[in-house]
């Protein structure tokens, strides 16, 4: 397999002006030319294979934005080698722009004042897509994202939902082999995430579009990416399967027993009970080979049982536990 993304022990510092607090400090801070080092990515080693979906997570301030910027060439690491596409990112940006696709949330690529289909008119033109492939892709993304009723309407008038759509709809249209994303769901309702997300999958699958993207929403991380990159103070601290952090951390599901009458204090060997409420027993499978057929033999047919629900642990659980266990490990040592 080879990889599409190899990074080497990238890392990236940036200068920030020194700043001094206090209404003097404001104006010291104006004429001083004193720096202040920042390193926002430090030491980052992982490779990229085609057609995968790789979610980058991390805190505010990790590092993320800035790594999504190494990749599209925007931003020149301070040390390390990155390859995309077999080419140094900054140093081919026009080559590299005609095999990826880039979507900043924060950031448009659309003409404001004009209707929506003259941005990509103007994106067919500075990329030369085949007119046939154009009108093609410009239906299909338009209709999958449901944009079709939008194309004559003013960018500005648009909302913030209809904008993302449209900014993935155009940095798809010249077929790249990449499409990079930082913070693509970012302000957008329930509905919206989920037809973003829901898109992004299908062109992952379908079109075999290699996806990265940063974000805050683990659910965009549980829909779109099987693998995904922690990093946090600028390192990274996990690259794997989302399914792999989940049974490394041992996650316990969660299964509670409600009973039409109370049959009493009900101890269960596969499950710990960890609170009796009468009726309503929770209990937590901490193994993981346990099944819920086991567990309600165990509890018996005899017994008035009137609904059990079973909980697996859900993302914001597995990366929160991560976090917690590593930051508890850091202050232990
Ligand atoms: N152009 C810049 N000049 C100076 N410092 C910068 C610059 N860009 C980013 N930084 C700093 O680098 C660090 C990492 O920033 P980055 O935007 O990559 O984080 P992030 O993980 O994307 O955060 P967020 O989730 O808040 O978007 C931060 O401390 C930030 O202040």
């Amino acid at each position: 397999m080879t990889a599409l993304i190899e990074a080497r022990g990238v890392s990236k510092r940036f200068r920030q002006h020194k700043r001094f607090p206090g209404f003097l400090g404001a104006l010291k801070t104006l004429v001083t030319s004193e720096y202040t080092e920042v390193l926002a990515v430090s030491d980052i080693d992982f490779d990229v294979a085609a057609g995968e979906a790789v979610g980058y997570l991390g805190p505010n301030g990790a590092g993320k934005s800035t790594m999504i910027k190494m990749m599209t060439g925007i931003l020149v690491p301070s040390a390390g080698t990155l390859s995309v596409l077999g080419r140094t990112p900054h140093l081919s940006r026009m080559d590299n722009a005609r095999e990826i696709g880039v979507v900043f949330g924060q950031r448009s690529q659309l003409w404001w004042d004009l209707p929506l289909v003259d941005s990509f008119t103007l994106h067919q033109r500075i990329y030369d897509i085949p007119l046939a492939r154009y009108a093609d892709n410009l239906r299909r993304f338009s209709e999958l994202l449901d944009l079709t009723p939008f194309l004559d309407r003013a960018v500005r008038q648009l909302s913030l939902g209809q904008r993302m759509r449209a900014e993935i709809v155009m940095s798809l249209l010249h077929d790249p082999k990449i499409l990079f994303l930082d913070e693509p769901t970012i302000g957008l309702d329930v509905v919206a995430k989920d037809a973003v997300r829901r898109f992004l999958a299908e062109i992952n699958r379908e079109r075999g579009v290699t996806i990265i993207l940063t974000t805050h929403d683990l659910q965009d991380i549980e829909t779109i990416c099987p693998r995904l990159i922690m990093v946090d103070h600028s390192r990274l601290i996990f690259d794997g399967e989302l399914r792999s952090l989940r049974a490394a951390l041992g996650s316990a599901r969660r299964l509670t027993l409600e009973f039409a009458s109370d049959p009493g204090p009900l101890p269960l060997s596969t499950a710990t009970l960890v609170s009796d409420e009468g009726l309503r027993k929770n209990y937590l499978i901490e193994r993981e080979d346990v099944s819920l057929v086991r567990i309600l033999s165990e509890v018996g047919s005899d017994r008035d049982l009137k609904d059990v629900a079973l909980h697996e642990p859900d993302i914001e659980e597995v990366i929160r536990s991560f976090y917690q266990g590593r930051n508890a490990r850091a202050r232990a040592s």
